[in-house]
């Protein structure tokens, strides 16, 4: 039994919110049952051993016991992601308000890293829609760009921004999910620190920050387009006092989920325009605290020349080299920039022109890598990426141990096959690149992303 000491104005507060149920709660809190969840990724199927669905997400599920991510090397190929369960229904929103997938579109996540959600979104869109995953706090974006990496699709821009600089892209986006910086209660049970530095002054000056991200995006959504606003925390003003200001500043309307009633999840309606909200409680779902909303943008915001003309001169020849490492090359927007040549999926090449004269562009796309005569030295972005010809490149399959060796830079042990640039793979999925030589291998997995821990037993 875990002892946790809630903040005194935390419970009184908590006690007047819509459905929320003490004992429960208390309950999910001082119990030693840990919940553990992955999301798979739908690019990249692999048999990773399950249990049971989570009902708001179908790639979505839950595992029986908490086993050492690090040390899975299908978890470095991407093959999932570890994502608490409440934070999987911004899939059941996408999904409602976008069932049939008919025309292309545009996502914004705002407030991105490390990009739990922005996997999610990506997982749910096709390669003819565009997701620009941003994040406004430099240090954060590495983070954020790793696991777009590993997700492998060509249709990602990451941006470093403040969503003031969004301004200039007047109805940009069809979809904008503010998945914002809160008090944070809904991580109580995970993060007992937080615990510490909650108060009622935070959550209010949290509020004030919501408001003034959510002003400052709101031109970039289209007429018609989506607001999907969440949070982590329980607090009233966080979310459903948020929802009323929405409501009462812009012309906006709530859109009601479709919820099972077994699935545990609480609606609520805001006070005044009577917003509907969903609220996660643990105790009555197998998953954290969380709060998800979703309105429609019922105006313009006038329109913005997007027009662009720029284009690259691109040599020819080059051009045929680069594209023999890809599968449908024809489906690629190819650019360089530097030394490197970079794809997008053509259908985006106006937007990144576009994002490109307003926002700092961090990753567009994939890297493919940079040549050295009429040979390519190819990036880690490549090897991960569902882009890949696999026909072009060796690839060397490792056992788990290997794998490992692999991923900690490590000498390994193994028969080399071949003479070149080479994935190297497990279980089919790629790792990264080595480069085989006659009597060695040089491990090119990146430094900065390598498995740091010495454990040997795994
Ligand atoms: C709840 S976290 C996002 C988690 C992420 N969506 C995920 O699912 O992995 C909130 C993010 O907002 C960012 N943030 C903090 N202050 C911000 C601001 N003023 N404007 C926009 N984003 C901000 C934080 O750096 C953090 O990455």
């Amino acid at each position: 039994m875990i002892n946790h000491a809630f903040p005194d104005k935390f419970l009184e507060n908590l006690a007047t919110e819509p459905g929320f149920d003490k004992h429960s709660f208390v309950n999910a809190h001082e119990s030693d049952t840990q919940i553990t969840s992955v999301r798979l990724n739908p690019f990249k199927p692999s048999n990773i051993k399950t249990d049971s669905q989570v009902p708001w997400c179908p790639n979505g599920f839950y595992l029986n016991s908490r086993p050492s991510f690090t040390f899975d090397p299908l978890f470095h190929a991407g093959a999932y992601y570890v994502q608490e369960a409440s934070s999987m229904f911004i899939h059941h929103i996408l999904y409602s308000i976008r069932p049939d997938k008919a025309d292309p579109i545009k996502v914004l996540d705002l407030c991105a890293a490390p990009g739990g959600k922005s996997t999610l979104l990506n997982s749910a869109l096709e390669p003819t829609d565009l997701l620009v995953a941003n994040e406004i706090i430099k240090t954060r974006v590495p983070v954020l760009t790793d696991n777009l990496n590993r997700w492998g699709t060509s249709n990602t821009i990451v941006t470093n921004n403040d969503p003031r600089d969004f301004a200039p892209l007047r109805n940009f986006f069809d979809i904008v999910l503010v998945d914002a910086p809160c008090s944070g209660s809904g991580m109580f049970r995970k993060d007992t620190e937080a615990m510490n530095e909650w108060s009622e002054a935070n959550v209010e000056l949290c509020h004030q920050r919501q408001e003034r991200i959510l002003a400052d995006i709101y031109p970039a959504i289209a007429e018609d387009g989506y607001l999907i606003y969440s949070t982590c925390s329980y607090s009233h003003q966080e979310n459903e006092d948020i929802l009323d200001w929405l409501c009462q500043t812009f012309d906006m309307e709530s859109i009601r989920m479709p919820i099972s009633s077994d699935w545990g999840i609480v609606e609520s309606e805001s006070p005044m325009a009577k917003a509907w909200g969903y609220r996660f409680y643990p105790g009555k779902v197998m998953g954290e605290g969380l709060f998800a909303a979703c309105l429609r943008k019922r105006e313009n915001s006038g329109q913005s020349n997007y027009k662009n003309n720029s284009q690259q001169k691109l040599p020819a020849k080059e051009i045929d080299i680069v594209k023999t490492y890809i599968n449908e090359p024809d489906d690629l927007y190819l650019l360089k920039v530097n030394d490197d040549w970079l794809g997008i999926n053509r259908e985006h090449k106006e937007s990144l022109n576009t994002l490109h004269r307003h926002l700092y562009i961090k990753k567009s796309g994939v890297r493919i890598g940079k040549l050295a005569g009429r040979d390519l030295i190819p990036d880690h972005e490549l090897a991960l990426s569902l882009m890949i010809n696999k026909d072009a490149v060796l690839s060397t399959e490792l056992s788990k141990e290997q794998a490992i060796q692999y991923l900690r830079r490590d000498n390994i042990d193994i028969e080399i096959i071949g003479k070149g640039w080479s994935l190297m793979a497990y279980e089919g999925h790629a790792l990264g690149w080595a480069k085989l030589l006659p009597n060695r291998i040089n491990n090119y997995y990146p430094k900065e992303i390598r498995i740091f821990s010495q454990k040997q037993e795994y």
